[in-house]
């Protein structure tokens, strides 16, 4: 069996609840509350930045030309394709330009985005890139489920987003990340192997807490009033 189907089983019961996870049903229902999509593509702009980066490490980690010109053009993708949907989105929610670069980062996104830098940046290029993975596989496997529901695509809202995500060219990159971690995996102890299911297990566990995070808009809960409630 490959790793990647090995980590794919193995975190199945946390790989479903993201796709069960309400800002998912709802976004392919066409019911999600606008001002949480708002605050998730404004907090999703702000993470795509530090993701981009992953790639350009990816480029300096690489092991050949092959691998670097596809991290490349990943980071190309990323910062030209993906973030200019962001950047369409904002213009339709009203989200000023210089609300989108001023934007600060919730603590969920900090956190997500500097634990994939950290491994990244000390890591192996398979450990790069198990960091990297759950969030482009997980994307493209929600994006082709929501795409399946009638209507979803062509939602005034979310149907962009679920034409990007499920895209042939979108499944590409991700199948290609998918071939390169089981290429890296080859040959690994099982104490290696254990370390790559940990980051994929974690960055699986941050993707459903990105989804909570915005489904709540969560920022920093001592930024509001402190009204003496149990949290
Ligand atoms: C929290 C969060 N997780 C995953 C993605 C999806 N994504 C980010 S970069 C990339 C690679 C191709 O551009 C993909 C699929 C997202 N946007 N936000």
């Amino acid at each position: 069996m490959k790793f990647s189907e090995r980590l794919h089983q193995k975190l199945q019961p946390i790989w479903r609840q993201n796709h069960a996870h309400p800002f998912v049903k709802e976004m392919g229902e066409g019911t999600l509350d606008k001002e949480a999509f708002r605050f998730f593509m404004v907090q999703d702009y702000l993470y795509l930045i530090e993701y981009s980066k992953l790639f350009a490490l990816g480029a300096v980690k690489a092991e050949n030309v092959q691998q670097m010109e596809t991290f490349a053009s990943l980071l190309h993708s990323t910062m030209n394709e993906e973030m200019a949907l962001h950047r369409q989105y904002a213009k339709k929610f009203d989200i000023t330009h210089d609300e989108l670069e001023n934007a600060q980062p919730s603590p969920i996104t900090l956190a997500y985005t500097r634990y994939m830098l950290y491994e990244a940046q000390n890591g192996t290029i398979a450990e790069l890139v198990a960091a990297l993975l759950p969030c482009m596989w997980s994307y493209w496997e929600i994006g082709k489920e929501l795409n399946e529901i009638p209507g979803a695509a062509k939602h005034d809202l979310y149907g962009e987003w679920i034409q990007m995500y499920s895209s042939e060219e979108f499944g590409q990159l991700a199948t290609w990340c998918i071939d390169l971690l089981d290429q890296a995996a080859e040959g690994k102890s099982e104490p290696e192997l254990y370390k790559l299911e940990e980051i994929f297990l974690n960055t699986t566990r941050y993707e459903f807490m990105f989804w909570d995070m915005a489904y709540y808009q969560q920022m920093w809960p001592m930024d509001q009033s402190f009204d003496g409630k149990k949290r």
